[in-house]
């Protein structure tokens, strides 16, 4: 693996920022190998079962929504194990419902800022990305939040798209896994100078990007249910309609085409398969970033909280439990292996939560 640094600097940074990102060449997963050819259908199906890395591929993405975080045939363990298997999970991450006391008691005395994924947090899953829509109900929770702590969407998604599912001017939004960092488009009580763009990691990787999107999109057209979705900084395929016999034929695609492109990685989430600059810039980097923004580097009078459901959210569940500060909440139905302290069963409940903040918040106002 062969490491380097990259001077990332955004010329249209209202806070000038350059940072220095450690550019790694190594993929988190290993590519097929081989240049982008078209193969018939047949011959990539005895390719996928001859080549360990696709078969290894297959097993990832069947992975990458589990039901249980036991590996095997989970559904054959007997009930009473499986419950067993929930308590025990629940008691080392419980739920920030039934905890919610104790977070509050933990805030006093400092100020909360709200970091929250959207897919699968804010809004439910479904089958059309672009109809995750968020319902009016979470969208006046969110609204209510960001009124008494900064707030910040930070998602995989493109800045401008999920920007137009949540629909709200006072909040940070970090798209593109945080590679794309804006602040409020309407001046705040926490923003009052109303800077814009924040903070673009990999501006360089956008002729990229565009190119690998453009040619996934290409190749997708011969898989049935699967879609392109170009997200600005990192492109996601999502196999969740594609038929689970033909999932191998998207990991070969995928990996065939990233075999020519060593400076871009492959991650995973829910039924998708993301492509990402290498650099080492992800959720948990943003959130430390915006939290430097907001003038909280060093503080002991924040405490963060973050808010998702997905593994690119670890990223951040891991620096709230590095720094001692702050709260991460994985919202799961299920037990996973996570970062984070406390969970929330589905998108529902965070809204409740949300709502609990905001209520408990005004009664502490009315009790000065
Ligand atoms: O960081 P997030 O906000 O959680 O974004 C991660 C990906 O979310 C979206 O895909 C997921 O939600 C879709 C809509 O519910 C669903 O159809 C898909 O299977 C999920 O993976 C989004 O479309 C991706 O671009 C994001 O990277």
């Amino acid at each position: 693996m062969t490491n380097h640094n990259a001077l990332i600097s955004d010329a249209t940074s209202s806070i000038g920022v350059a940072v220095r990102v450690p550019v790694s060449n190594q993929s988190l997963f290993s590519s097929g190998g081989g240049r982008s050819i078209s193969i018939p259908r047949k011959m990539l199906v005895q390719k996928l079962e001859a080549d360990p890395t696709i078969n290894s591929w297959i097993e990832a993405m069947r992975a990458s929504s589990p039901t249980r975080t036991r590996p095997g045939n989970i559904s054959s363990l007997p009930e009473s194990d499986e419950e067993e298997e929930d308590s025990s999970w629940i008691s080392q991450h419980p739920s920030a419902l039934t905890m919610f006391e104790q977070i509050a008691e933990a805030s006093k005395g400092k100020q909360i800022v709200m970091f929250l994924d959207y897919d699968g947090t804010l809004s439910p899953i479904v089958e059309n990305p672009d109809q995750a829509y968020m319902t009016p109900e979470m969208r006046d929770a969110v609204k209510g939040v960001a009124r008494y702590f900064p707030t910040a969407i930070v998602t995989g998604r493109c800045q401008d798209k999920v920007r137009s599912f949540v629909k709200l001017p006072g909040l940070y939004y970090a798209g593109s896994h945080g590679m794309d960092i804006k602040g409020p488009s309407k001046k705040t009580k926490h923003n009052k100078n109303n800077r814009s763009v924040l903070f673009q990691a990999a501006n360089e990787f956008l002729p990229m990007i565009e190119q690998v999107s453009k040619c996934l999109v290409e190749k997708m057209r011969d898989v049935e249910g699967a879609s392109v979705e170009n997200n600005k900084f990192c492109v996601s395929v999502h196999y969740r309609c594609v038929d689970q016999k033909d999932w191998g034929v998207v990991a070969e695609h995928v990996t065939s085409i990233l075999s020519e492109y060593p400076k871009l990685r492959l991650t995973q989430g829910r039924k998708v398969i993301e492509i990402r600059p290498t650099i080492k810039w992800d959720k948990g980097k943003a959130l430390e970033f915006l939290l430097e923004s907001l003038g909280f580097a060093n503080s002991d009078n924040v405490l963060p909280i973050y808010i998702g459901d997905d593994r690119t959210d670890e990223d951040a569940f891991k620096v709230l439990r590095e720094k001692g500060q702050g709260f991460g909440i994985l919202v799961s139905k299920v037990p996973k292996e996570t970062s984070a302290t406390y969970s929330l069963q589905e998108p529902s409940e965070v809204g409740e939560f949300l709502r609990r903040l905001v209520e408990w918040k005004q009664m502490s106002l009315r009790g000065r």
